[in-house]
């Protein structure tokens, strides 16, 4: 099921593929978890405690994040989790900014899962009202073949979380078509992208030919899994198909699809967004010195442009 952290409060409508209906109900993210403020001294203090459980990495303090610099890329480690939802909703902002500017268009590829708990700021203000919206794309990195209104549906989470909150046009959401087999909807799903890089909404890599998304923001799963690419299973090296489908996910529900690692992996910007002490073994893995029988799929995680994870201190805690 959905790790979602909203309250839903109203039934989902079923929506075709690219939508065509406008958000049904009105905002409804729980804010019972937000962290009360931390006060000056004590944020200081768990600072330097980092700082001295880092020192084998480079890294550079700013108020509540102390950063790392990794040979896979940047790790931000956020004082609280409160922290990291700021950060997290400023630099989306300015990545679409720039993106809005440079192209005209912003594309993002969602993941589902507890990412739109540390997306909750991005709905907020200033960015409810400085966001270009209208110039927004949206797409999952994974799905589960239920259909939208099902509660393990990543769309539903997605929409409540998230869509339903921000004027994004309708037929810039492109979620899969439910009514679909696995593998009918990974086919579809890959038509419909392909039509959208001819239509240079998408842009493409000129080192891959795979598209390249201005934007992913992913979660990982306590196994190490990103998207629905898993430990151990064949389909982490596809390397043909933009998107697969997979019938024996070990994370239910078993059928999903994914987008393999080679469009991954040719995106301008990889948010890694990862909370709770449960990731911390496999963060280990990824950016520490800790040890895994399998590559974890995490580390294949590469991509042309930038990777930058969001860590809460929780994630950070066994680096
Ligand atoms: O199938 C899913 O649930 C997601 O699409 C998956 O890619 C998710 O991002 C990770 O499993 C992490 O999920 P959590 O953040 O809930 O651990």
């Amino acid at each position: 099921m959905a790790s979602s952290s909203c309250i839903v409060t109203t039934n989902l409508r079923t929506h075709l593929s690219p939508l065509l209906q406008s958000p049904p109900y009105a905002p409804s993210i729980s804010q019972s978890d937000v962290a009360k403020p931390v006060a000056r001294s004590r944020r200081l203090n768990k600072i330097s405690r980092i700082a001295v459980n880092y020192k084998k990495f480079e890294f550079k303090a700013k108020s509540s994040m102390a950063e790392i610099a990794t040979e896979k890329g940047k790790a931000q480690v956020f004082d609280s989790e409160e922290d990291l939802a700021v950060s997290l909703a400023k630099y989306t902002a300015d990545l679409s900014d720039k993106f809005v500017k440079e192209r005209g268009a912003f594309t993002v590829v969602l993941s589902g899962g507890s990412l739109f708990q540390s997306l909750r700021k991005l709905v907020e203000s200033p960015y409810i009202d400085s966001v270009e919206w209208s110039k927004w794309h949206v797409f999952w990195v994974d799905e589960r073949v239920v259909p939208k209104d099902h509660v393990d549906s990543n769309y539903k989470l997605a929409y409540d979380c998230f869509l339903s909150k921000v004027p994004i046009p309708p037929g810039n959401v492109y979620a899969i078509n439910d009514a679909l087999s696995a593998e009918g909807a990974a086919d579809d799903y890959e038509t419909c992208l392909k039509h959208l890089v001819k239509l240079n909404i998408i842009d493409s890599s000129q080192a891959t030919g795979f598209p390249k998304f201005d934007l992913m923001l992913i979660g990982m799963g306590p196994d190490g899994h990103v998207a629905s690419l898993f430990p151990g299973h064949p389909l982490v090296h596809a390397n043909k198909q933009w998107v697969a489908f997979i019938e024996d996910s070990p994370k239910p529900p078993p059928k999903r699809i994914t987008f393999t690692f080679p469009v991954i992996n040719s995106s301008a910007n990889i948010a890694l967004v990862v909370a709770g002490a449960g990731k911390a073994d496999a963060v280990n893995v990824a950016l520490g010195n800790g040890q895994s029988s399998n590559t974890l799929p995490v580390q294949m995680v590469s991509p042309e442009g930038e990777l930058t994870w969001f860590l809460d201190k929780g994630a950070a805690s066994k680096l």
